[in-house]
Formats: C-alpha cells, structure tokens, sequence
C-alpha cells in the first residue's frame, strides 16, 4: 500500500514544494507593495494635515491681533489692520467682520460677502471653525470665526490651496486622490477638486490602499487612497523575478524529491526499479562429481549489482522479493540470463546441469514449467541440462499441488532437487510425498564432519534413506578435503562448496570450466590424506580455484 503511494507521496511532495514558493512570493511582494502604499499614503495624509493645521493655527493667530487692536467694524483702522494681514498671510484669502448669517458684513475689500456654511465645529470658547462654499469661490474653504472681547465677530477665510495642500507625488498622482472631512464626516475638500474636471475626483478608487491622519485640536482628517493596482503594476519586475525563482524551487524540488526517493526508497521499490534495469544477474558455484571428480554442473545463485558495481548479496533481498512476489519474474530473468551465457557450456559438456532456484509460489501453476520450457527451447538448450531446487527451509503451501508440478518439469526433463535438507521442518516426508531426484545436505550438517574423522551420523542416515528411495545426494557447504572424503566414502555423489569455487560471474566460470576439462580432485592427492586440504585439489589450467574469491570484497547490504 504505501509502496504504492510512495511515487504519489513524492509528486505531492514536488508539487508543494513548487508551489510554495510560488504562493509564498507572490503573498510577500503582495504584502510588500500593499504596506509600501500604505505607508506613502499615510505619509501624504500627515503631511497635508500639518499643512491645513498650520494655516488654521495662522488665521486663529490672525483674529487673535485683530481682536487683541479692538477691531470689531470696518473703520478706516479696521480696514487697514485687516489688509495688513492679509498681505503679511498668503494662505488667506480674506478677512471681514460677521454678521449674524455669517457673512461678512464688511471685509478687507470694503464690501459684503455672502457665504454658505456648514455647521461650526468649536476649537476653543471663542474660536470656531466653518466649512465655506462661497458663490465666488471655485473650491471649499474653512473660514476661521472668533468673537471679540467687544462682541464683534471677526471672520479669516483661508484659500483652498492653504487648507487642502496638494502635496500628491508626481508618480502616483493621476489615481490617488485625498479627502478633507471633520470627524462628523462634513467634508471639507478633496484632491483634485471637483472643479478641476479631474476624472479622479469623479471615478471611486477601486481596491483602494487607503491610510489616514487625523487633527486633534482642529477635529479633522485627511484620507489618502490610491488604487491597489496601480502600486502592483511597478512590482512587474519583482512579479518576474519571483515566478522565475518559483520556478527554480520547482525544479529542485522535483530534483530533491527524486534524490529523496532513490535514496530512501523502500527495498521493495527498488527491487522493482532493479528488476526493470536487469540489475539482477546469475553467478555460478561448481557442483562437483566428488566420484569422478569433474564439474557436474552449477547453481545459480542471484546478486543485485548496484550502479556502483557493488554487489548485494540475496540474503539482503530475496526474502522481500518473495514476499512481493517479485522473486517470479526475477527468477525468469536469471534464468534468461544464465540460459545465454551458460549456452555454449551446456553444448559442450553434454551432462552439465544449470540448477535454478525456486520458491513456493512457483509451484502454484505451471507456469513455471512453460518459462523453462520457452527460454531453453528459444536457446536450444536441451532440457536435461536444467534442474531446479526447491527449499525445505520453508514449508510448501500446498504440497499435492507441488507434487504434480514436480512431475510436469520431470516429464520434461528437468531434474528436481530438494534444497536445505535436514533444516525444515516437514522432516523427511517430504523426501516421499515430492517425489524429487535429488537431495541436497545443509552446510549445517557437513560443518559437524570434523578433521579428526568423526562424522555426522545424520548425514549416514540422510544418504542411505536417499539410495534407498533412489535419489542422488549433494552436499552443499563443503569446505575441507576431509568432509570431501568422509561423504564420498559414505557414497555421497556431488558435492558443492568452497573447497570447489565460490559463486563467479559468467566470465570466471566459463574460465573455470575450460581449465577443468579433466577431474578437478587430483587424483594423486586423493590417496594422500596427509596433505592439507586444499593443496590436494589438482592446481594449473585445470583446477577448480578454490581460493578464488571474487565476491568477498566487493558485497555490500541492501541499505
Ligand atoms: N560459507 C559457505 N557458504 C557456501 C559454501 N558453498 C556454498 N555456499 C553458499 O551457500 C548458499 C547456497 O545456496 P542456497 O542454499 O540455495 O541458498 C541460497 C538461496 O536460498 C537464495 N538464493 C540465491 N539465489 C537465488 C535465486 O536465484 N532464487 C531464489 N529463489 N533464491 C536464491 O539465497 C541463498 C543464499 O545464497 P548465497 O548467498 O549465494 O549462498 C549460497 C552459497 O554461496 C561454502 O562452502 N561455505
């Protein structure tokens, strides 16, 4: 189940990966340019209310020495006073003294002015502040009221440049706009005015940023806002930039994730990604005639060459491929394989058998029967040169069912051999029942034949029970010229082991094969028992390298 997930797991994990940083960098260039906007409005709108503030706290100042010389009508004093400040005060546009309707009975000019206004807002006793929307006045003002000690009420209105600065940068000012309000939301001026012809004034600013200041002694705030937009355009290249590094994380990430999943693949993912680069390959142990003394023929043993070269040994992995029932079509492999490169052997030593190893589940059809039957006829490989072995280390399902395929390859040709004898547990029933050819002794029992003679009573009762149900014995594990004689005096026929050759690729074995043409067990060190072990196999082009030893260094764990 997770194996099956595993390449989900890491297309997803990819896919986060590419789009994180997509998402991530476009939500912080989005945040960047949201609060840079902000923060330039923000920045208007304190600055326009300093400047209104400043030309209020002028026209309050004003009234304040207006009413501080005793003006209250439009006397020649009152008219000359008035035009002094005017002319001293470019924020303002004209002072008058106030009638009751708030309008100026009398103004610097001389004559009467006639406003609308809103409601007063009241900065101190005597000092309040109007909005102004004059007949002759293009744009709203404030005007700035204070009543005098004598009772007369003295009236600076204020230009409307001086109450709404536009202090809008050159940049962005064709789409923001700013708004002058007291805190009852009376407006008091906009940017640009409605008398400009601006489309800005008339437009709503969509998606606005929009930040603002407040006066508190004058009770009003100015709101700056400028479309969202606007600000995102001039982040295009940032935008680019950020989908191109987007783009990159992509790309390592898959590389990552890759790396990730070749590295920590689960065994079984890569056993199948193995199977699929034909990493598994045959190598071949001897298995020795001991009575003739020449090379009956070899098992095939399976190794997993990594891309390193390192070879894996099947303790590391055969389990699981059985488990996954990989070991089925890695089996076929190894058998194609061997089958080529041991073709020509075969062809020349007319006795020599290739012995294959299966398991359980391969004797639940026989289809195990027509893929020997098609690799060795494809090759025309004569099927006596193949026998198979099956284990007594784990227990057979279905031991009827095994039978009948065991008599199907025997029909055919193929030799059956009972693998790990004396190991199981099915005891020696399944000698009978299987109705294999050949049984093969456990290293176990051929470690316990000592040097100083002693045997191993099991192996005596093993062979003389094989002879009698008419079955070949071998020996496997043999690693002394003393087991060689104490099985081949018990009548033991083959034997396989490290006395002989370890397990070696094609090349070495067919090496092998053409130096021992002849007997491999010197037949002068047969009869001299003196001599130690190895030194009594027969040396030169002939011999069979017992010291070869061309996996030792080079094998490595499935890790
Ligand atoms: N110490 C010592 N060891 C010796 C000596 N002579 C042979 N051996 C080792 O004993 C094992 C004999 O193979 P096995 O009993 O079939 O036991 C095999 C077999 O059960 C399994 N195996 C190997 N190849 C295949 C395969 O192609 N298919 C299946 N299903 N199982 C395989 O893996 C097991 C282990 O294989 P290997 O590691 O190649 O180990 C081999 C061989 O290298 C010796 O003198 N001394």
């Amino acid at each position: 189940m997770f194996t099956r997930l595993q390449p989900l797991l890491v297309i997803a994990v990819a896919s986060i990966g590419a789009i994180a940083p997509a998402l991530l960098g476009h939500g912080l260039l989005m945040f960047d340019a949201r609060s840079r906007a902000e923060a330039e409005n923000a920045t208007i709108a304190a600055e326009m209310v300093n400047r209104a503030e400043t030309a209020i706290a002028n026209a309050i100042d004003v009234t304040a020495r207006l009413s501080a010389a005793g003006l209250s009508d439009c006397n020649a004093f009152g008219l000359a006073a008035m035009r002094n400040e005017l002319f001293r005060n470019y924020t303002i546009r004209s002072i008058g003294v106030l009638d009751g309707t708030d309008s100026f009975a009398c103004s610097h000019y001389g004559r009467q002015e006639n406003f609308g206004i809103t409601n007063p807002v009241t900065v101190a006793e005597d000092i309040s502040i109007v909005v102004v929307e004059a007949s002759n006045l293009a744009d709203r003002t404030l005007l700035v009221r204070r009543e005098t000690h004598n009772g007369a009420l003295l009236g600076v209105l204020l230009t409307p440049q001086a109450v709404a600065v536009d202090i809008l940068p050159r940049v962005s000012r064709d789409h923001t706009v700013a708004e002058l309000r007291f805190t009852d939301d009376t407006l008091i001026a906009t940017i640009p005015s409605p008398a400009s012809g601006d489309s800005r004034a008339v437009s709503p600013v969509d998606d606005a940023i929009s930040s603002s200041a407040c006066s508190s002694p004058y009770g009003f705030c100015v709101t700056v806002m400028s479309p969202f937009a606007v600000t995102w355009a001039s982040y295009r290249n940032l935008q680019i930039v950020a989908a191109l590094g987007s783009v990159l994380c992509a790309v390592l990430a898959m590389v990552g994730a890759s790396l990730f999943q070749r590295r920590f693949a689960s065994l079984d993912v890569r056993i199948r990604r193995a199977l699929k680069s034909g990493a598994f390959e045959p190598h071949y142990q001897p298995i020795v005639d001991i009575r003739t003394g020449r090379i009956a023929g070899c098992e095939v043993l399976m190794r997993w060459r990594r891309p390193d070269g390192v070879l894996i040994p099947p303790s590391e992995f055969i389990d699981k491929a059985e488990a996954t029932g990989l070991i089925l079509p890695m089996t076929d492999q190894i058998m194609r394989r061997a089958a080529e490169e041991l073709r020509d052997v075969c062809a020349a030593n007319p006795e020599f058998r290739l012995a294959f190893n299966l398991v359980d589940s391969h004797f639940d059809s026989f289809k195990i029967v027509t893929t020997i039957e098609t690799i060795f006829d494809r090759l025309a490989i004569p099927l006596h040169h193949v026998s198979v072995e099956v284990t007594e280390r784990r227990p057979l399902k279905n031991v009827e069912r095994a039978r009948i395929v065991i008599r199907r390859l025997q029909s055919i040709g193929v030799k059956v051999a009972l693998d790990d004898v004396g190991t199981g547990h099915s005891g020696l029933a399944h000698l009978q029942q299987l109705g294999v050819d050949t049984i093969k002794i456990d290293k176990f029992f051929i470690d316990v034949i000592a040097k100083d003679g002693s045997g191993s009573p099991f192996v005596e009762s093993l062979v003389s029970i094989a002879h009698r149900l008419g079955m070949d014995v071998v020996a496997e594990g043999v690693e002394t010229y003393d087991q060689l004689l104490y099985l081949r005096e018990r009548g033991v026929q083959k034997a396989q082991g490290y006395l002989f050759g370890r397990p070696v690729p094609k090349s070495e074995f067919i090496a092998l094969m053409e130096r021992a043409a002849g007997p491999v067990i010197d037949e002068a060190a047969r009869s001299d028992a003196s001599v130690a072990g190895e030194a009594r196999l027969r040396r030169g082009p002939a011999a069979v390298p017992a010291t070869a030893r061309p996996e030792s260094s080079r094998t490595a764990v499935a890790s």
